[in-house]
């Protein structure tokens, strides 16, 4: 388990209040340094995570509330510290999901400041010297982000839904999670037990067979770049990158192309909007890794949980349903020509084919809108994302609008479910195999198939390998994942002939339950 810092004593400051103020003020900074020096380190997701959890430290509300308790109740730094960002990890519960998640970020920063003021061990991953599955009751995505999967075997928590930040850092980092599982905390130091990620089952005590299964059903398989079915039939795989070092990591693990390019990278953690000139490099530097291959582009998804101070509404109760992707062109449509400006410009400089797809569409008139401003910029293949439910049911008229579309599952599944993709306490509904969430992608495969259009997914969906093949048995034509997913993806699929997917897909289809449809696909290709 990760190691808590302590909480300093309530004695009161003995010392000059300026020199305490002055620490506060050092030790946010070095703290926000070494968040930053991280995310410089890491690429993708993580970098995001850990430069947003920067910003946080960086927040200059927390060290102004904590001087002013210096100041006037003349606590220790460490102690005004520890209450001032308590007291805000508090108002952010009262606000209920999502902003509530956003707490325990805020304490794992309070605790990297009062261990730099201390001294004592900042909060971290332990390390025991030999390989180990980490349990914890939550994990900070900062931490997340740094964990060495050849140490960190599997990870366990008590809290975080199946598509939380921390597990999607998980998984691309291809280390087995089990999250949201109750009594995680109840087990022992030294216990040996077998974490299957994919079936999100943790087994105590686990026997000899136990064991050898685990060991067999870990897969040497290797990725040669192509997606078959048994029977010849082709399957797009592709990869989800964020970043330059995420597409180069993609390119060498034979990733053919890339079918969901994040490009919030350019932007996260920022106070003003990055320069046409600079987002253009910062595109040649992914589309570089792809010569003569499709790179799908995704225009930038802010909002919900990674605002912007220059794009989106400072405050708004519900966040999630609030203006966020697409929805952010109504108030800053410059923002957009800009964006999609250095789009054209980067695709000009680089051989890769650019398709350009909007996220968080959900009327037709948005993909109308979207295309024509694409095709102002030279840009001919645009596309939408469909990530809720309203996108999936109409996808035969978007498809109208637009040349293709992509399944966000992780966010047609929070929207479908009405369930908080972060939140441990609706983690059971949480999951792409869910009925409805499988109804909507089979009615959207099906608008797309009315235009000829191509429907992928690049959502997590994608890179279940039990999962892949019913997808394709709905009509999917591309799957876009984690790099790490590819070869797991592509040996269930070249298992399995075009027909047995649909059968899957018909199957699932006729499931009530998500636990039924994914037992009687597991019964199917696994036994
Ligand atoms: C791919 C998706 O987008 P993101 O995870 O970036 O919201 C999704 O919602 O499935
Ligand atoms: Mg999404």
């Amino acid at each position: 388990m990760p190691a808590r810092v302590p909480e300093p004593s309530t004695s009161r400051l003995s010392g000059s209040a300026d020199a305490a103020v002055r620490a506060v003020k050092e030790a946010a900074a070095q703290v926000e340094a070494d968040l930053a020096e991280r995310a410089g380190r890491a690429s993708g997701t993580a970098a995001d995570v850990l430069a947003v959890t920067a910003a946080m430290a960086a927040d200059p509300t927390l060290v102004a509330a904590a001087a002013r308790r210096v100041r006037e109740d003349r606590l220790t730094p460490e102690r005004a510290v520890w209450d001032a960002a308590g007291s805000v990890a508090t108002q952010l519960e009262a606000l209920g999901p999502p902003m509530s998640e956003r707490a325990r970020d805020v304490r794992d920063v309070r605790d990297r400041i009062v261990a730099a003021l201390t001294g004592a061990v900042p909060p971290g991953v332990p390390d025991p010297g030999h390989p180990f599955v980490l349990v914890a009751s939550d994990l900070a995505p900062a931490d997340t982000a740094m964990l060495d999967p050849a140490v960190v075997t599997a990870i366990v928590t008590a809290r975080g839904g199946p598509t939380s930040h921390m597990a999607i850092l998980a998984r691309a980092l291809g280390i087995p999670a089990v999250v949201a599982l109750p009594g995680a905390t109840d087990l022992a130091d030294g216990e040996e037990v077998v974490v299957d990620g994919m079936a999100g089952t943790v087994v105590r005590a686990p026997t000899a067979d136990d064991v050898e299964g685990a060991r067999r059903r870990v897969t040497a398989a290797t990725f040669d770049g192509r997606g078959m079915t048994r029977d010849g039939t082709e399957v797009e795989l592709v990869a989800n990158v964020a970043d330059p070092a995420a597409a180069e990591a993609a390119a060498a693990a034979g990733a053919r192309g890339v079918g969901l390019f994040r490009t919030e990278f350019c932007f996260l953690g920022r106070g003003e909007e990055p320069s046409i000139e600079e987002q253009v490099t910062a595109y040649r530097a992914v589309l570089s890794h792809f010569p003569d291959r499709r790179v799908v582009v995704r225009t930038l998804d802010a909002g919900a949980d990674k605002p912007l101070r220059f794009l989106t509404p400072e405050h708004e109760d519900n966040p999630a349903l609030g203006v966020r992707g697409l929805r952010t062109a109504v108030a800053h449509p410059d923002v957009l020509d800009r964006q999609l400006d250095a789009i054209a410009q980067a695709a000009a400089a680089e051989s890769a084919e650019v398709w350009v797809m909007a996220p968080m569409v959900a009327t037709v008139d948005e993909a109308r809108d979207f295309a024509a401003a694409c095709a102002a910029h030279g840009l001919e293949q645009s596309g939408v994302m469909i990530e809720t439910p309203a996108a999936a049911l109409q996808a035969r008229h978007l498809l109208a609008e637009v040349s293709f579309a992509s399944l966000g599952t992780n966010d047609l599944t929070q929207y479908t479910m009405a369930a908080d993709r972060d939140l441990a306490g609706v983690a059971a509904l949480s999951t792409p195999w869910q009925p409805a969430v499988l109804e909507l992608v089979r009615v959207a495969c099906e608008g797309g198939a009315m235009h000829g259009a191509p429907v992928g997914v690049c959502g997590e969906a994608a890179a279940d390998p039990l999962l892949a093949p019913v997808l394709v048995g709905l009509g999917v034509t591309s799957l876009s994942m984690t790099p790490r997913a590819l070869a797991d993806v592509a040996s269930t699929l070249a298992g399995v002939s075009r027909d047995e997917c649909a059968e899957l897909a018909r199957t699932v289809l006729e499931c009530s339950t998500a636990q039924a449809a994914r037992d009687a696909v597991r019964e199917r290709l696994l036994t």
